[in-house]
């Protein structure tokens, strides 16, 4: 019999409705296959220090995407973590779709939600087709500004911190804006040439070498897992590059 997949279940309900979003609209949009991750690594517990780690990963491919990456954890009894990514196959000329939920029972204390380029500056249709979502920004109290490292992120990124429900409201309503954009685009791409794939391929790289300088993800991680493992994640789960 097969071992019920061990789920998370989250503690913040902006954590609940964003994973729930995430699912059905791939769902509705992409023929999704399944995308087998390492059989230890589907549902990972740490503690090495202090708080415990609890992580699950949902993961499919389609046509399009060579992977679409969901992964939920809890940090101790009180911190939510929501992490996607969407990565095109390299063959594609599509941005990728990225977000992160930092939340704990108070407040989300990060918000962020790309279409991030990787070849050239995020153009047309996206920086239209954004932008009316885009402008709804604010609704919010408190945006914030990217890390140094955020260079790689477009100028329709939306990065805040969420103070109230129709704030985590608002920022589902634009999540769900720029999901269905953006799988459109992706239903419509046809595949590139060679040497335009070459160029991606050289942009995949540079995001996954760019997210892997975020200090407060990798902390957490070597926390919880020590940093040979905290690295091996980074690199082969987290951000990890086309074959
Ligand atoms: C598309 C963008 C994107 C993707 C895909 C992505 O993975 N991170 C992304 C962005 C992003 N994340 C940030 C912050 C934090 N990230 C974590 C932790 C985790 N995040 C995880 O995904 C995992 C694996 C499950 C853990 C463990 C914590 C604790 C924080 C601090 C919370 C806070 O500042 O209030 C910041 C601000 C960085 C800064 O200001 O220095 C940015 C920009």
């Amino acid at each position: 019999m097969a071992m019920e997949a061990k789920t998370i279940k989250p503690l913040h309900p902006l954590v609940s409705s964003l994973a729930d979003l995430l699912v059905s609209t791939w769902g509705a949009y992409l023929q999704l296959e399944p995308y087998h991750l390492p059989a230890d690594l589907g549902f990972v517990e740490g503690q090495l220090e202090g708080d415990r780690l609890t992580i699950a990963n949902r993961c499919y491919q389609s046509r399009v995407f060579r992977k679409l990456h969901l992964e939920l954890a809890t940090v101790g009894s009180d911190l939510d973590i929501l992490h996607c990514v969407m990565y095109p196959r390299p063959q594609y000329e599509l941005p990728i779709l990225g977000t992160d939920i930092v939340a704990n029972s108070h407040v989300v204390s990060a918000a962020i939600i790309d279409l991030t380029p990787v070849r050239g500056p995020l153009g047309e249709p996206y920086l239209s087709g954004l932008k009316p979502a885009y402008q709804r920004r604010n609704g919010f109290s408190e945006l914030r500004n990217l890390p140094p490292w955020g260079t790689i992120f477009s100028p329709r990124c939306l990065f805040t911190r969420l103070v109230n429900q129709s704030e985590a409201d608002l920022f589902i309503e634009i999540s769900q804006a720029y999901l269905r954009f953006y799988c459109e685009q992706a239903n419509q791409a046809e595949p590139v040439s060679a040497e335009i794939e070459a160029e991606i391929r050289s942009g995949h790289r540079h995001y996954s070498e760019q997210q892997q300088k975020n200090d407060k993800t990798r902390r957490i991680l070597v926390k919880a897992f020590g940093e040979d493992w905290a690295e091996r994640y980074m690199g082969t789960v987290l951000f990890d590059l086309p074959d």
